[in-house]
């Protein structure tokens, strides 16, 4: 087996090797050694480490969970047979009294609700078939810098090794863990046969929930996801068309049967807080995109993974989807949710949500027919 690269693009913007540690022979140790030059690892789950009598070691706010380094035999141990060895013996889940130390390899924890190469490398070997310990080791440039990724693009292809993003690996993690927490009936105003949903969700731990109308009167049930709008959606504010696209979608959904989706993504993804900043700054002449970006964030932070974890877990994989924002259903498409039609859903364009509209329409390629827009 070769070694993977993992790559870490929202935190420490690394590239680490990684191999299982469980088939860790000495030509591959030697490789990655030798072409990453960062700090060798073993890593595994925090609680196995604990269980086998493993210490951490003292720390003072260091972000990388350390366990006491170890060797495995008396040797001086940092020969890469020997760390080879030392790497295996963890992996065969020894007791911290059948080690020397401290040693020559480095041991971290892997830690629930954290995700970074030491979670990511255990998931990945288990993934992969093997027990839940992984090898890494950053990759440093030639001037020993470990943030480079032009250079650890080049050693991939120079050495046809595969990298992978850590935050897909999460993806995978979630789907496992991911499920219906309850439901209930709940009757409303618009219809009194609608379900509640609410989901176990190790994803964003945002408490998403879905109203289901059932039975699916078209076999396909029509889906809505609507990201939550305080302000259109609770105060029927003019300043957006949420409030009457809520309303709608779920009128729709009562006649049909279908599912609404409603995702804790208030602000396109920024909060309320900024969301009122960037109404602030609209007022000032910036666009609903130029707030976003003048607020340091992108013009949409949303990603809808959630929304099809819901649906996996609701077993739906086939949808009419309502909406005229081609994120929501590109991202769907790309998880393998199958789009059977797109159905438009509009509020009403008046003069305070007029150019936020547009600019949806413009610069966001949302399709809203409004006049004045090609
Ligand atoms: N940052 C920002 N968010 C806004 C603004 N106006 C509305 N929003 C948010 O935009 C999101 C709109 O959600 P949706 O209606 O589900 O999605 P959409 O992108 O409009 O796409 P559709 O499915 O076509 O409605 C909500 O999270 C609102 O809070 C704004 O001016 N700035
Ligand atoms: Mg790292
Ligand atoms: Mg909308
Ligand atoms: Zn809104």
């Amino acid at each position: 087996m070769k070694p993977y690269i993992l790559i870490d693009k929202k935190n420490e913007l690394e590239g680490d090797f990684f191999i299982p540690a469980q088939i860790c022979d000495e030509k591959i140790l030697n490789f990655i050694i030798e072409k990453g030059k960062g700090l060798l690892c073993v890593s595994a789950h925090e609680d196995d480490l604990l269980k086998r009598g493993f210490f951490k070691l003292p720390s003072n706010g260091s972000k990388t969970n350390f366990f006491i380094t170890v060797d495995y035999g008396k040797g001086t141990g940092i020969s890469i047979s020997e760390r080879c060895n030392t790497i295996q013996k963890i992996s065969e889940g020894l007791s911290i009294k059948d080690f020397v130390y401290p040693g020559h390899v480095n041991v971290l924890g892997a830690k629930e609700k954290r995700w970074g190469h030491t979670e990511a490398s255990v998931f990945f070997s288990e993934h992969l078939g093997y027990k839940p310990y992984g090898v890494i080791i950053e990759i440093l440039n030639s001037n020993g810098d470990s943030h480079d990724f032009e250079y650890i693009l080049e050693l991939s292809k120079k050495n046809k090794l595969e990298i992978i993003d850590i935050e897909d690996l999460y993806k995978e993690y979630v789907k496992k863990r991911f499920s219906i927490d309850t439901s209930v009936k709940l009757p409303t105003a618009i219809d009194e046969d609608f379900d509640i949903y609410t989901f176990k969700n190790p994803y964003d731990s945002r408490e998403h929930i879905a109203i289901v109308k059932r039975p699916f009167k078209e076999s396909i049930p029509y889906l809505r996801i609507h990201s939550e709008c305080a302000t259109g959606d609770i105060f029927h504010s003019l300043r957006c068309d949420c409030g009457e696209q809520l309303e709608n979608s779920l009128k729709i959904i009562s006649k049909k049967g279908g599912v609404l989706i409603y995702l804790r993504q208030e602000g396109r993804g920024i909060g309320l807080n900024n969301k009122v900043k960037a109404y602030k700054l609209q007022d000032e002449g910036y666009d609903t995109v130029e707030a976003n970006l003048k607020l340091g964030f992108k013009d949409d932070e949303r990603d809808y993974f959630a929304a099809y974890l819901i649906l996996k877990a609701l077993k739906i994989n086939e949808v009419k989807i309502l909406t005229n924002n081609p994120k929501k259903y590109e991202d769907l498409k790309r998880y393998g949710i199958k789009i059977k039609e797109i159905v438009n859903i509009y509020g009403k364009v008046n003069k305070y949500n007029k150019k936020y509209l547009f600019t949806k329409a413009k610069k966001m390629k949302h399709n809203l027919k409004l006049e004045g827009v090609e």
